[in-house]
């Protein structure tokens, strides 16, 4: 099987007033269909910058990068993704429902599609019910999920997710992570996630990829040896805490020779 996402030496050198700052350098990576691959490393190591270059938000300024075969640019007009940020930016004035529908109005759907879509998606992320709320009055938790349902609407392979959990608590988080991989296994999606969170990446990820600052470069990539279907008590068993001792290793590593 192909890979959904390749990238070969990619580097991105930003240009600032303080001289050039080596954003990614050398990034080599290949994403299969139906991946789970978390990101982590300390901050400013470059995670946001790759994720952006998927999304052609950022141009790399050397090397290749192909999403579904076409380049980043071509991925995007052909809606691949759907980006979830660290913040939800969901419209408050709109209802939870037309938060959803507003890319689906863009992109032109019909009214009945994007009530069809609407419905979908708020299933996946089991808000069904929610539909007519106001962002306000939700949880942070929920907020963040109709952001992922938003995300979810134009039915893109390739799910970035740039730290969605980061600012919730631990308990929140803990369910989030559940329903997350629920989602992935009913969805069969590729997901590219963002996480500063040890434990988070090794309990969702097929493919934890680790990285060091300044230049931001790949410094260790894991396999994890677990079932799609895992629960949370998976984080007790020795293989788990093996592999976060290898990732808290590989941010160590990083930041030693940085
Ligand atoms: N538009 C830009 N112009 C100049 N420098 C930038 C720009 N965007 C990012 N950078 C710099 O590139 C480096 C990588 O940033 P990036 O946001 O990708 O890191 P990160 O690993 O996602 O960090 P965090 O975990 O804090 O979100 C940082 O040093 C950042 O300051």
């Amino acid at each position: 099987m192909g890979s959904v996402i390749s990238a070969r030496d990619l580097s991105l050198t930003f240009q600032t007033n303080d001289g050039p700052v080596h954003a990614l350098k050398d990034v080599s990576l290949e994403i299969g269909k139906g991946e789970f691959v978390s990101f982590i490393g300390p901050s400013g190591c470059g995670k946001t910058t790759f994720l952006r270059c998927i999304a052609a938000l950022e141009e790399p300024t050397g090397g290749s990068l192909t999403v579904n075969g076409m380049s980043a640019d071509e991925a995007r007009r052909a809606r691949a993704y759907g980006y979830v940020f660290q913040a939800a930016g969901l419209y408050p004035w709109r209802t939870v429902g037309r938060n959803i529908a507003l890319p689906l109005e863009i992109m032109g759907f019909s009214k009945a599609e994007q009530q069809e879509r609407i419905g979908r998606v708020l299933d996946l992320v089991e808000l069904s019910g929610f539909e007519k709320k106001f962002p306000w009055q939700l949880s942070g938790g929920m907020q963040q999920r109709a952001s992922i349902a938003r995300a979810l609407a134009f039915d893109a392979d390739i799910l970035l997710m740039d730290e969605p959990f980061g600012a919730l608590d631990e308990i929140v988080r803990d369910h989030l992570n559940e329903q997350v991989l629920a989602l992935w296994r009913r969805t069969q999606k590729t997901i590219a996630f963002v996480t500063h969170s040890i434990d988070e990446a090794v309990f969702l990820s097929t493919k934890i990829v680790v990285m060091s600052p300044r230049p931001g470069r790949i410094t260790d990539v894991i396999e994890s040896p677990f079932p799609p279907e895992r629960g949370l008590d998976v984080r007790e068993t020795p293989e788990f805490i093996e592999i976060a001792r290898r990732v808290r290793e590989g941010l160590r590593a990083g930041t030693v020779d940085a």
